[in-house]
């Protein structure tokens, strides 16, 4: 079976999927650390991903909670270690473990692995008051890891510019990726993260990718973005979530996406199989920046930006 996959070069000269078919947080994340449920449906789909063809890519992190899922379906899998992307998370909103170091040494323990294919601080909200490590510590603490091969590839997720400054005025190793809320309806998590990042050479990732899909307006049948996105769905004999995903990777950004329906998963892994022209890659950022500012993750800290998360 032919496989059509994208990958996108990092800054280190590696390769990464441009798609990430299972994210495990968001529909399946725990609330609290107490909940020791056990989440069937999530090992069950974890596990048939790994049986679609390719480079599957998972997107796991601390704070979901959800590594006895993620390590009982990585156990039971067929598919060889070097065809699976496994990203993490340290955790920098609540303290789960004491460093980054230690967050990765345990999770490693958890999901029987020797490495990750990427390690990102979550947030940049670490404190030493908190955790009794700065921001540069901890990065300090992620070049470690990569130095010691047990992260193939670090980096940041929800970083600002200013946040990332921090960085790289300390850094020896550029963060690879920053993985922030990006989609048509959130160009800019926070000012100019896009174009900030596109020229210091660091990878985007963009979680919540549909979330046009996930939240639609009242009158969205006659909404110009949704009429538009169904006729190029028509065209190309794809789904509206196809199209804003691949409208995503053609903005050099990587997709985070996850769903409970098999069927969703299997096509987010059938990507490219089809192409966007320029005209339509532009029009759905135009028609998409047309919109309100819709945010659906961090809004505590973020929706002061709202005004300006829709410019270029
Ligand atoms: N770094 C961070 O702070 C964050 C990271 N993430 C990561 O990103 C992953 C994906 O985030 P999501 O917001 O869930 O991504 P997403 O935007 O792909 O949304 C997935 C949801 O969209 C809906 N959906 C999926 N396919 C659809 C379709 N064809 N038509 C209509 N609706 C559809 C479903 O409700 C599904 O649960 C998370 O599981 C997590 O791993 C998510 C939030 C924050
Ligand atoms: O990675 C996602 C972190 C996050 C922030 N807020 C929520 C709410 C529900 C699930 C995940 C998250």
């Amino acid at each position: 079976m032919t496989v059509n996959q994208e990958f996108f070069t990092l800054n280190n000269g590696k390769k990464m999927p441009a798609v990430a078919i299972i994210g495990t947080g968001t529909r399946w994340f725990k609330q609290e650390e107490t909940d020791k449920t056990f989440n069937n449906d999530l090992v069950e789909q974890i596990s048939k991903g790994l049986t679609l063809p390719g480079i599957v890519h998972i997107d796991a992190a601390e704070i979901y909670r959800t590594y006895p899922e993620v390590g009982k379906a990585l156990r039971e899998n067929k598919k060889p270690r070097d065809e699976i992307f496994i990203t993490d998370k340290y955790s920098t909103s609540l303290k789960i473990t004491e460093n980054p170091i230690v967050g990765l040494e345990t999770s490693l323990k958890k999901l029987d692995l020797e490495y990750v294919d990427l390690y990102l601080l979550h947030s940049p909200f670490i404190t030493v008051e908190k955790y009794g490590i700065s921001l540069e510590q901890a990065w300090k603490d992620m070049e470690t890891l990569y130095k010691q091969c047990k992260a193939k590839n670090i980096g940041v997720s929800n970083f600002a510019i200013e946040d990332l400054e921090r960085i790289l005025k300390v850094c020896e190793i550029k963060p690879q990726v920053n993985q922030i809320e990006f989609n048509a309806f959130l160009q800019n998590q926070t000012p100019g993260i896009f174009k900030f990042c596109q020229s210091h050479d660091i990878r985007l990732e963009a979680y919540s990718p549909l979330s046009p899909l996930q939240k639609k307006p009242d009158n969205y049948e006659s909404d110009p973005f949704y009429i538009y996105v169904a006729d190029i769905a028509k065209k190309y004999g794809k789904t509206d979530a196809q199209i804003l995903l691949r409208w995503v990777t053609k903005r050099g950004v990587v997709a985070v996406t996850t769903s409970s329906k098999f069927s969703r998963v299997q096509d987010a892994q059938n990507l490219f199989t089809f192409d966007l022209t320029q005209e339509e890659v532009d029009r759905i950022t135009e028609l998409g920046l047309a919109h309100p500012a819709q945010r659906l993750y961090w809004n505590d800290v973020y929706d002061k930006y709202n005004s300006e998360s829709q410019k270029q």
